[in-house]
């Protein structure tokens, strides 16, 4: 795999816990909803017998657990992954354990090299936790907070049943608890409990420890506060999740609608009508359109719905699906001026082949605005921007990205905007500030090396 070209996304990590067996499909059906989080692996471990028992595969969830799977059991984790660190092998995959305690995870742990020889952050979590199983509560997992640096939202499971769900003490991630039925869940993002006919009970507060065993809650408690503000990634916000889930509170889709009006208001354009590029800078550009008051039209058209471009393992499989991701509506841009909104630019890769689609098909200006500030930093802390040198805006002018990218301006929030739209001030921007909101202090030198190899 090449690993020059590997931007990552993050992963999707879904638990249940029940008082009577039920389908293992309710995993299954998680999983898949949280598909957009990870698509290079698919795992579910269970526990049956006082035994974990784990299955799982590369490819999507579909392709790992057909229709047919059936399995009853009362406890148990899943997750889908996109790797931040280590390869996209199976023996990599997650959830990663044994027959006693298996984990699964959303985040990086941003030091985890520095405490042995592991191909992955997964393999440090499970060997740290595997030889403390008997202090658990009381040593294991403090110790484990106070040690690791970075971003997790933790599923543990042990052989007995019992599972715990953690969340890292500056909340880089969500991850919410819900009851399905009876069934307690845990899951990367509340709306996959909604849409399952669940409610929400709470999203995970930042260093909150819950266990739960045969679908009753057994331990609920923040036990790691230091006082410090949440760093919840604004990429959540902007990108990853889903536009119907909520963080902590606040709605994705009314935080991309407001990226979209406020990008209007501080950096307006002169256009004929405002042209979203699908999927996730939709609600983006309809705020856009709202404010400015110039048409939104649908003008590119998604041709396959299932696959996200910018988290294929390379830069060649991403410029395949990017051939065959969008059509266009030529007669609605022909002899137009483009407004052209996008949630992010990350290497260009979409931007390029859109800026040339709508050239060919006759637009007279593009003027591209995005609905967040450059990304000029790496990131190890859930995501994978493994090297500087990768990302368009490293090093670049507004004016240098416009000519590169062949348009005719282009214009980006600034954070203090960015922050303003999704009403929160507690984000890590890390990747567009170069503030990192970690514990300890690095050689970011190290840190590519390490993650970017
Ligand atoms: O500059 P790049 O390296 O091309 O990356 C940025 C693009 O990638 C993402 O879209 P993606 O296709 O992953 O998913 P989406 O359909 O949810 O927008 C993002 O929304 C941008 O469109
Ligand atoms: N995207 C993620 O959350 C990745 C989890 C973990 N760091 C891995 O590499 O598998
Ligand atoms: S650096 Fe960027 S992508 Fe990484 S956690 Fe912070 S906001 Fe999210
Ligand atoms: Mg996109």
């Amino acid at each position: 795999m090449d690993k020059i070209d590997k931007i990552r996304d993050k992963c999707g990590v879904f638990g249940i816990s029940s008082n009577k067996p039920i389908s293992i499909q309710l995993i299954i059906e998680g999983l898949r909803l949280l598909q957009h989080r990870g698509q290079e692996s698919a795992g579910i471990s269970y526990s049956e017998d006082n035994k974990i028992s784990t299955i799982k595969g590369l490819g999507l969830v579909d392709d790992v657990f057909k229709d047919n799977f059936t399995k009853f059991v009362k406890n148990g984790i899943g997750h889908v992954r996109y790797s931040t660190t280590g390869d996209s092998s199976i023996e990599e995959a997650q959830p990663l354990g044994d027959s006693v305690i298996s984990v699964a995870f959303n985040g990086t742990i941003s030091n985890y090299y520095k405490f042995g020889t592991f191909k992955t952050d997964t393999e440090f979590i499970f060997s740290f936790f595997r030889n403390r199983l008997n202090n658990l509560i009381s040593s294991a997992i403090p110790d484990f907070i106070n040690l690791a640096d970075g971003a997790y939202s933790l599923l543990i499971l042990l052989n007995d049943g019992t599972l715990l769900g953690l969340r890292d003490p500056r909340g880089f991630h969500p991850l919410t608890l819900g009851i399905i039925n009876d069934v307690i869940v845990f899951s990367s993002e509340d709306s996959v409990i909604k849409q399952l006919g669940g409610k929400v009970i709470k999203h995970i507060l930042p260093g909150e420890l819950i266990m739960v065993k045969d679908g009753e809650i057994i331990y609920d408690r923040i036990i790691y506060e230091d006082g410090l503000p949440y760093s919840t990634c604004s990429f959540e916000y902007i990108y990853f999740s889903r536009p119907d889930s909520n963080i902590d509170g606040y709605s994705v889709y009314i935080a991309r609608r407001r990226l979209g009006e406020i990008l209007a208001e501080k950096h307006p354009a002169k256009g004929d009508i405002v042209v979203p590029v699908p999927d996730s800078s939709r609600p983006i550009a309809i705020g856009f359109s709202k404010r400015s008051g110039i048409p939104l039209e649908e003008a590119l058209v998604r041709t396959i719905s299932s696959v996200r471009s910018f988290i294929m393992p390379t830069q060649d499989k991403r410029k395949e699906v990017l051939e065959e991701k969008f059509g266009i509506v030529s007669e609605l841009v022909k002899g137009k001026r483009i407004i052209l909104i996008d949630d992010s630019i990350v290497r260009g890769n979409t931007m390029r082949r859109i800026a040339s689609m709508l050239r060919s098909a006759g637009a007279k200006e593009i003027h591209v605005r995005i609905g967040s500030p450059m990304i000029k930093y790496p990131c190890y802390m859930g995501i994978d921007f493994p090297r500087r040198e990768e990302l368009i805006a490293y090093n670049r002018s507004e004016i240098e990205i416009s000519k590169e990218l062949g348009v005719d301006s282009i214009e980006y929030l600034t954070v203090e905007e960015m922050l303003q739209a999704i009403g929160r001030k507690d984000l890590c921007t890390a990747c567009f500030s170069g503030n990192y909101p970690l514990k300890f202090r690095y050689d970011f030198k190290e840190l590519e090396k390490v993650f970017g190899k």
